[in-house]
């Protein structure tokens, strides 16, 4: 690596959406339930794409809206309103350290109020299964405002599988972003062959040199890029040197081979990259400067230390689009997770 060595920690960063975001669809998130959609599909909520409005574009059942849009509640025979509601499945179970509802675009259709609440449950829970779930409040009732991203801190040591979203009484939300870090269920990983770099497995990227068009946190996102701004890209470096990213892996263990993807990456693949072990104040070389071809998968085979941090060298800048490290956890780290699962599942 040439240049700043500067590494700062995002993982450590006061603003609690610097952590991934939870249920965002790419992750896996899912609505599993809704009170009503009528207006706009439930299923907007986990888009990952910036809210998009298109002002006067009806379709048969009103404007259209990129988020989850409910029907005017009128008072019933009682007189009450009621409020309307989804269920979401985080894609990846984890400890939620905030919130952000967003009414984009809703400006005389948004909630005035908004809660949410969290709950954990083993397996592949029903919708049915979930209303016997013990929930609990992680955003209190919170007035809202139209076209507005809103962002709740949540304190919570305890990890969640599912938080429900309660608006009211109706009206329109764009998004549900619920940031917070992978806590993966230990069961799934100890004693097998994993991907060490697998946001779903718990990594993260802590630094890097640049991510002026994508996060470097791409890189690690589960399945195939869709496209060139699924993966890492950086702005084009002018000052000789090269950029980097340092990923901190599930857990302590050893690589047995590397995947670098340049998918999508045709006319702004790196020439060439390493992988470096950083253990502390220590480097060991992983894989020394290779080339890589644009819009490839290349595979190494390679036999690593235990390693707890890897720093991906680019040269010089570009993208990438994944990042696979597959290997073992070692004994010890494969002890510290079930520690740490045990502990934050029984809340
Ligand atoms: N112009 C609107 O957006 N009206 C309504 N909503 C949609 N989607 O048409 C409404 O009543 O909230």
């Amino acid at each position: 690596m040439t240049g700043s060595t500067a590494r700062p920690d995002f993982t450590a960063h006061p603003d609690f959406t610097a952590h991934p975001d939870l249920a965002v669809r790419t992750l896996g998130g899912s609505v599993l339930a809704a009170s009503d959609e009528s207006f706009a599909e439930k299923e907007n909520l986990l888009n990952p794409w910036a809210p998009a409005f298109d002002a006067g574009t009806f379709g048969p059942k009103g404007q259209k809206y990129d988020g989850w849009e409910t029907a005017r509640r009128r008072p019933g025979p009682d007189g009450a309103l009621g409020h309307d509601w989804a269920l979401v499945r985080l894609g990846l179970p984890g400890l939620i350290h905030g919130v952000v509802i967003d009414t984009a675009w809703f400006r005389g259709n948004y909630p005035p109020h908004a809660s949410v609440e969290a709950c954990a449950m083993d397996g592949y829970p029903s919708p049915a299964d979930l209303a016997t779930a013990a929930w609990t409040e992680i955003v209190p009732r919170s007035a809202l405002t139209g076209d507005t991203s809103h962002a709740f801190p949540v304190q919570a040591d305890r990890l969640f599988t599912h938080v429900r979203l309660n608006m009211f009484p109706d009206g329109g939300i764009a998004r549900l972003r619920v940031h917070g870090e992978v806590i993966p269920d230990p069961g799934h990983l100890t004693g097998l062959t994993v991907d060490l770099a697998a946001l779903e497995n718990g990594a993260r990227v802590t630094g890097c040199s640049n991510g002026f068009y994508s996060s470097p946190d791409n890189m690690l996102f589960p399945g195939l890029a869709r496209n060139q701004a699924d993966g890492w890209e950086t702005a084009r470096r002018r000052d000789g040197a090269n950029d980097w990213a340092v990923i901190r892996l599930a857990a302590p263990g050893t690589i047995a081979l590397a995947e670098v993807d340049t998918t999508h990456l045709k006319f702004n693949a790196p020439a060439a990259f390493a992988l470096t072990a950083l253990d502390g104040g220590t480097e060991t070389p992983l894989l020394p400067r290779t080339p890589l071809q644009p819009d490839t998968r290349h595979r190494f085979r390679l036999a690593s230390p235990e390693v707890s941090h890897v720093r991906l060298d680019i040269y010089p800048d570009g993208g990438i689009a994944r990042l696979r490290l597959l290997g073992a956890l070692t004994p010890a780290s494969e002890q510290v997770l079930k520690e740490r699962h045990r502990a934050l599942r029984a809340g």
